[in-house]
């Protein structure tokens, strides 16, 4: 039998900083220590963990910009650190990223349409005119309406302009896109609507995500697994969301009390 490549396959990768700085001379950092792990085609991997646990870090590492010291990433079969740059390029555009801080992730010197047509120009080089309706078809798909390609960012709300940075993404049609703390900065009733944008366009596109955040109850609404971080490593995971409440690491346990509802009196105790 066949056996089909992952999208996305991380073997024992491992990186360190050395802290900077006059009062942390020398001190080491072990951001990710021996992270193995793999994605389908299709597949959301929530990736969980306090702060400065490593997400982001890997989350770098995942996306070819932050170079392992040790370990391999390989993305559609391709090694992102080899040595075959040509391949690697081919396959970059397949390779996105939403960020949490949507008014630093773009130039506010370019509108939301500029932005939007990045990638586009970048990698795909359509003429004007199709540019033109491919924005306007993305605005729509994010829920916005292609008039809003002629502002600026700063006449977005913050949930208007994650939008747009979706729009950005999504443009080039990629398979992976990399979530970090993407709704983590927008209030609830924003970050669900974005929350469903997402699960809506995975379902529409067949993208797969890998979605990082220090919210269980976040990742749970889009995850089909789930990694904990601690202190750089993996330490539980998870590869069927409904036995979330099976999680026993005491990291995993405090990320799930502090979206669980408080326990109601018994109305019994008299
Ligand atoms: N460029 C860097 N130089 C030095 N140390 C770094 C660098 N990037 C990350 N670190 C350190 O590596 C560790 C992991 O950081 P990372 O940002 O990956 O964690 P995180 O889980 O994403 O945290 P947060 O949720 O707060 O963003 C932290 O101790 C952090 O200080």
């Amino acid at each position: 039998m066949a056996v089909s490549t992952p999208l996305l396959a991380l073997q024992g990768v491992s990186k360190h900083f050395h802290g900077g700085g006059i009062f942390k001379q020398g001190r080491r950092v072990q951001a990710n220590k021996e992270i193995s792990l793999s994605l389908a085609d299709g597949e959301c991997l929530g990736l969980v963990g306090e702060s400065g646990s490593g997400k982001s870090t890997l989350g770098r590492i995942i996306l070819g910009i932050e170079k392992p010291e040790s370990g391999a990433v390989f993305f559609q079969g391709v090694n992102l650190y080899g040595p075959d740059k040509a391949a690697v390029r081919a396959v970059r555009r397949d390779l996105q990223v939403v960020f949490q801080d949507c008014f630093s992730s773009v130039n506010p010197r370019l509108t939301a349409g500029e932005s939007i047509a990045e990638p586009l120009r970048n990698f795909a080089c359509p003429g004007f005119r199709d540019v033109l309706l491919a924005v306007g078809e993305l605005l729509e798909l994010v829920g916005l309406t292609p008039g809003d390609a002629a502002k600026y960012p700063h006449q977005f709300s913050g949930g208007q302009l994650q939008r747009v940075c979706i729009a950005r993404a999504i443009s080039l049609r990629p398979k992976l896109i990399v979530l970090d703390e993407a709704v983590s900065s927008l209030d609830v009733l924003v970050q669900a609507q974005i929350l469903d944008l997402l699960s809506d366009l995975r379902a529409e596109r067949g993208m797969s995500y890998v979605f990082i955040s220090h919210d269980l109850a976040a990742v749970a609404h889009l995850s089909d697994r789930l990694a904990v971080m601690y202190a750089g490593e993996i330490v539980e995971r998870l590869d069927n969301m409904e036995n979330l409440n099976c999680l026993t690491h005491p990291v995993s346990r405090a990320l799930l009390a502090a979206i669980l509802p408080a326990q109601p009196m018994n109305r019994d105790t008299r």
